[in-house]
Protein backbone atom coordinates (compact mmCIF):
# COMPACT_ATOMS: atom_id res chain seq x y z
CA UNK A 1 0.00 0.00 0.00
CA UNK A 2 1.19 3.35 -0.90
CA UNK A 3 0.39 6.38 1.82
CA UNK A 4 -0.73 9.17 -0.37
CA UNK A 5 -1.86 12.74 0.98
CA UNK A 6 -4.00 14.92 -1.56
CA UNK A 7 -4.03 18.65 -1.31
CA UNK A 8 -6.30 20.28 -2.97
CA UNK A 9 -5.71 23.94 -4.34
CA UNK A 10 -6.15 26.62 -7.26
CA UNK A 11 -2.23 27.86 -7.04
CA UNK A 12 -3.08 30.89 -8.25
CA UNK A 13 -0.19 30.80 -8.15
CA UNK A 14 1.54 27.85 -5.93
CA UNK A 15 3.50 29.76 -3.73
CA UNK A 16 5.96 28.59 -0.68
CA UNK A 17 3.92 27.82 1.98
CA UNK A 18 2.23 25.39 -0.04
CA UNK A 19 5.58 23.50 -0.84
CA UNK A 20 6.70 24.16 2.91
CA UNK A 21 3.75 22.92 4.59
CA UNK A 22 3.75 20.09 1.99
CA UNK A 23 7.22 18.75 2.69
CA UNK A 24 6.57 18.91 7.13
CA UNK A 25 2.62 16.97 6.16
CA UNK A 26 5.05 14.55 4.26
CA UNK A 27 7.37 14.20 6.90
CA UNK A 28 4.70 14.53 10.26
CA UNK A 29 1.83 11.91 8.19
CA UNK A 30 4.88 9.58 7.21
CA UNK A 31 3.59 9.92 3.17
CA UNK A 32 5.16 7.97 -0.38
CA UNK A 33 3.97 10.95 -1.84
CA UNK A 34 1.42 14.33 -2.09
CA UNK A 35 -0.62 15.07 -4.47
CA UNK A 36 -1.33 18.71 -5.61
CA UNK A 37 -4.31 18.52 -7.10
CA UNK A 38 -4.99 21.83 -9.24
CA UNK A 39 -8.85 22.62 -9.43
CA UNK A 40 -10.19 23.25 -12.85
CA UNK A 41 -12.13 25.55 -10.64
CA UNK A 42 -12.93 26.09 -7.17
CA UNK A 43 -16.96 25.67 -7.03
CA UNK A 44 -16.90 28.54 -4.56
CA UNK A 45 -14.46 30.53 -6.78
CA UNK A 46 -16.72 30.64 -10.05
CA UNK A 47 -17.34 34.62 -9.69
CA UNK A 48 -13.43 35.04 -9.37
CA UNK A 49 -12.53 37.61 -11.75
CA UNK A 50 -8.31 37.09 -11.26
CA UNK A 51 -8.03 33.32 -12.09
CA UNK A 52 -5.40 32.45 -14.23
CA UNK A 53 -5.35 29.73 -16.73
CA UNK A 54 -5.48 26.47 -15.69
CA UNK A 55 -2.15 25.90 -17.72
CA UNK A 56 -0.82 28.43 -15.77
CA UNK A 57 -1.29 27.59 -12.50
CA UNK A 58 -0.56 23.64 -13.01
CA UNK A 59 2.79 25.12 -14.76
CA UNK A 60 3.85 27.23 -11.26
CA UNK A 61 2.83 24.31 -9.06
CA UNK A 62 5.18 21.87 -11.11
CA UNK A 63 8.29 24.48 -10.57
CA UNK A 64 7.47 24.59 -7.09
CA UNK A 65 6.92 20.76 -6.38
CA UNK A 66 10.30 20.09 -8.01
CA UNK A 67 12.67 17.88 -6.36
CA UNK A 68 10.67 16.68 -3.81
CA UNK A 69 7.90 14.10 -2.88
CA UNK A 70 5.15 16.52 -4.41
CA UNK A 71 3.56 15.51 -7.40
CA UNK A 72 1.91 18.35 -9.22
CA UNK A 73 -1.17 16.99 -11.19
CA UNK A 74 -3.80 17.49 -13.32
CA UNK A 75 -5.90 14.82 -11.80
CA UNK A 76 -9.51 16.97 -11.40
CA UNK A 77 -8.74 18.00 -15.12
CA UNK A 78 -8.35 14.55 -16.75
CA UNK A 79 -11.14 13.18 -14.20
CA UNK A 80 -13.43 15.79 -15.33
CA UNK A 81 -14.29 16.47 -11.60
CA UNK A 82 -14.69 19.53 -9.76
CA UNK A 83 -16.11 18.97 -6.34
CA UNK A 84 -13.55 17.26 -3.95
CA UNK A 85 -15.75 14.60 -3.01
CA UNK A 86 -16.61 13.39 -6.68
CA UNK A 87 -12.60 13.60 -7.07
CA UNK A 88 -11.96 11.60 -3.86
CA UNK A 89 -14.17 8.63 -5.12
CA UNK A 90 -13.19 8.06 -8.57
CA UNK A 91 -9.09 8.15 -6.96
CA UNK A 92 -10.32 5.66 -4.04
CA UNK A 93 -11.99 3.49 -7.18
CA UNK A 94 -9.11 3.90 -9.23
CA UNK A 95 -6.32 3.56 -7.29
CA UNK A 96 -7.86 0.67 -4.32
CA UNK A 97 -4.20 -0.15 -3.06
CA UNK A 98 -3.58 3.48 -1.91
CA UNK A 99 -4.36 4.67 1.08
CA UNK A 100 -5.38 8.62 0.84
CA UNK A 101 -5.66 11.55 3.53
CA UNK A 102 -7.22 14.85 2.23
CA UNK A 103 -4.66 17.31 3.51
CA UNK A 104 -5.78 21.30 4.01
CA UNK A 105 -5.33 24.78 5.62
CA UNK A 106 -7.57 25.82 8.38
CA UNK A 107 -8.64 28.24 5.87
CA UNK A 108 -10.39 26.09 4.17
CA UNK A 109 -12.00 24.09 7.00
CA UNK A 110 -13.22 27.29 8.34
CA UNK A 111 -15.63 27.07 5.05
CA UNK A 112 -15.44 23.63 5.27
CA UNK A 113 -19.49 23.18 5.74
CA UNK A 114 -19.96 25.00 2.72
CA UNK A 115 -18.56 22.17 -0.04
CA UNK A 116 -20.43 19.62 -1.56
CA UNK A 117 -21.22 16.39 0.85
CA UNK A 118 -18.82 17.60 3.73
CA UNK A 119 -19.70 15.05 5.68
CA UNK A 120 -19.14 12.47 3.31
CA UNK A 121 -16.08 13.93 2.48
CA UNK A 122 -14.95 13.09 6.06
CA UNK A 123 -15.64 9.61 5.72
CA UNK A 124 -14.63 9.31 2.68
CA UNK A 125 -10.92 9.20 4.22
CA UNK A 126 -8.91 11.08 7.28
CA UNK A 127 -8.56 14.90 7.25
CA UNK A 128 -5.18 16.71 8.25
CA UNK A 129 -5.53 20.38 8.97
CA UNK A 130 -2.49 22.69 8.85
CA UNK A 131 -2.50 25.33 10.77
CA UNK A 132 -2.49 28.72 8.77
CA UNK A 133 -1.54 32.40 10.29
CA UNK A 134 -4.78 34.26 10.97
CA UNK A 135 -7.15 31.17 10.38
CA UNK A 136 -6.94 29.63 13.17
CA UNK A 137 -9.56 30.93 15.67
CA UNK A 138 -12.02 30.84 12.50
CA UNK A 139 -11.52 26.84 11.78
CA UNK A 140 -12.42 26.29 15.48
CA UNK A 141 -15.11 28.00 15.61
CA UNK A 142 -16.62 26.68 12.20
CA UNK A 143 -20.05 24.77 11.72
CA UNK A 144 -17.51 21.62 10.57
CA UNK A 145 -14.99 21.57 12.97
CA UNK A 146 -18.63 21.46 15.67
CA UNK A 147 -19.11 18.22 13.87
CA UNK A 148 -15.51 17.02 13.48
CA UNK A 149 -14.49 18.15 16.97
CA UNK A 150 -15.51 14.58 18.35
CA UNK A 151 -13.27 12.35 15.58
CA UNK A 152 -10.27 14.38 16.52
CA UNK A 153 -7.19 12.74 16.73
CA UNK A 154 -3.71 13.90 18.56
CA UNK A 155 -0.71 14.82 16.59
CA UNK A 156 1.45 12.54 18.26
CA UNK A 157 -0.48 9.78 16.53
CA UNK A 158 -0.73 11.27 13.14
CA UNK A 159 1.41 9.03 11.47
CA UNK A 160 -0.76 5.96 12.50
CA UNK A 161 -3.78 7.64 9.80
CA UNK A 162 -3.99 4.32 8.26
CA UNK A 163 -5.36 2.71 11.05
CA UNK A 164 -8.31 5.37 12.15
CA UNK A 165 -11.52 4.64 11.62
CA UNK A 166 -13.50 7.00 10.10
CA UNK A 167 -14.33 10.23 10.28
CA UNK A 168 -11.07 11.02 11.41
CA UNK A 169 -9.46 14.52 11.86
CA UNK A 170 -5.82 15.39 13.03
CA UNK A 171 -4.89 19.24 13.42
CA UNK A 172 -1.20 19.99 12.56
CA UNK A 173 0.51 22.55 13.85
CA UNK A 174 4.23 23.66 11.74
CA UNK A 175 6.02 26.96 11.49
CA UNK A 176 3.35 29.16 10.52
CA UNK A 177 4.03 30.68 6.89
CA UNK A 178 1.93 33.78 6.60
CA UNK A 179 2.40 33.55 2.68
CA UNK A 180 -0.70 33.45 0.35
CA UNK A 181 -1.66 33.75 -3.26
CA UNK A 182 -4.12 36.73 -2.50
CA UNK A 183 -0.74 38.49 -1.58
CA UNK A 184 1.26 37.73 -4.52
CA UNK A 185 -1.74 38.46 -7.23
CA UNK A 186 -1.65 41.83 -5.29
CA UNK A 187 2.24 42.84 -5.42
CA UNK A 188 2.32 41.13 -9.32
CA UNK A 189 -1.24 40.86 -10.81
CA UNK A 190 -0.07 39.79 -14.23
CA UNK A 191 2.28 36.96 -12.57
CA UNK A 192 0.88 34.06 -15.26
CA UNK A 193 2.25 36.54 -18.13
CA UNK A 194 6.41 36.28 -17.46
CA UNK A 195 8.29 34.56 -19.07
CA UNK A 196 10.38 33.56 -15.79
CA UNK A 197 7.60 33.63 -13.17
CA UNK A 198 8.77 34.56 -10.26
CA UNK A 199 9.72 31.32 -7.68
CA UNK A 200 10.31 33.11 -4.56
CA UNK A 201 7.38 35.77 -4.24
CA UNK A 202 8.38 38.21 -1.61
CA UNK A 203 8.61 38.03 1.90
CA UNK A 204 5.35 40.65 2.12
CA UNK A 205 3.43 38.28 0.22
CA UNK A 206 0.77 38.14 2.78
CA UNK A 207 -2.74 37.31 2.86
CA UNK A 208 -4.21 40.57 1.38
N1 LIG B 1 0.53 29.79 4.11
C1 LIG B 1 -0.26 28.74 4.23
N2 LIG B 1 -0.34 28.03 5.39
C2 LIG B 1 -1.17 26.95 5.50
N3 LIG B 1 -1.97 26.50 4.48
C3 LIG B 1 -1.93 27.18 3.32
C4 LIG B 1 -1.07 28.31 3.13
N4 LIG B 1 -1.25 28.76 1.86
C5 LIG B 1 -2.16 27.96 1.28
N5 LIG B 1 -2.57 27.00 2.16
C6 LIG B 1 -3.52 25.92 1.87
O1 LIG B 1 -3.19 25.44 0.57
C7 LIG B 1 -4.35 24.95 -0.11
C8 LIG B 1 -4.46 25.61 -1.47
O2 LIG B 1 -4.57 26.99 -1.24
P1 LIG B 1 -4.70 28.07 -2.39
O3 LIG B 1 -4.14 27.55 -3.67
O4 LIG B 1 -6.07 28.64 -2.39
O5 LIG B 1 -3.66 29.19 -1.85
P2 LIG B 1 -4.00 30.51 -1.06
O6 LIG B 1 -2.72 31.16 -0.73
O7 LIG B 1 -4.96 30.23 0.07
O8 LIG B 1 -4.77 31.31 -2.22
P3 LIG B 1 -5.73 32.57 -2.14
O9 LIG B 1 -5.02 33.62 -1.33
O10 LIG B 1 -5.94 32.93 -3.57
O11 LIG B 1 -7.01 32.11 -1.46
C9 LIG B 1 -5.53 25.27 0.83
O12 LIG B 1 -5.81 24.10 1.60
C10 LIG B 1 -4.97 26.35 1.74
O13 LIG B 1 -5.60 26.33 3.00
O1 LIG C 1 -16.22 20.29 -3.31
C1 LIG C 1 -16.52 21.44 -3.00
O2 LIG C 1 -17.71 21.80 -2.84
C2 LIG C 1 -15.41 22.46 -2.80
C3 LIG C 1 -15.67 23.78 -2.46
C4 LIG C 1 -14.61 24.65 -2.29
C5 LIG C 1 -13.30 24.21 -2.46
N1 LIG C 1 -13.09 22.92 -2.78
C6 LIG C 1 -11.70 22.44 -2.95
O3 LIG C 1 -10.86 22.98 -1.97
C7 LIG C 1 -9.53 23.01 -2.43
C8 LIG C 1 -8.90 24.32 -2.06
O4 LIG C 1 -9.36 25.33 -2.92
P1 LIG C 1 -8.72 26.77 -2.91
O5 LIG C 1 -9.36 27.49 -4.05
O6 LIG C 1 -9.06 27.36 -1.56
O7 LIG C 1 -7.26 26.58 -3.09
C9 LIG C 1 -9.61 22.71 -3.93
O8 LIG C 1 -9.24 21.36 -4.13
C10 LIG C 1 -11.07 22.93 -4.24
O9 LIG C 1 -11.54 22.14 -5.32
C11 LIG C 1 -14.08 22.05 -2.95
Amino acid sequence: MSRIGLFGGSFNPAHRGHRGISLQAIRALELDELWWLVSPGNPLKDAATDMAPFAARLASAERMARHSRIRATDIERRLGTRYTLDTLRKLRARFPDHDFIWVMGADNLAQFHRWRGWREIARTMPIAVVARPGYDRRARASVAMGWLRRHARPAGQAKRWTNWSLPALVLLRFRPDPTSATGIRAADPAWHRHPTPNHHPPRTAMKG
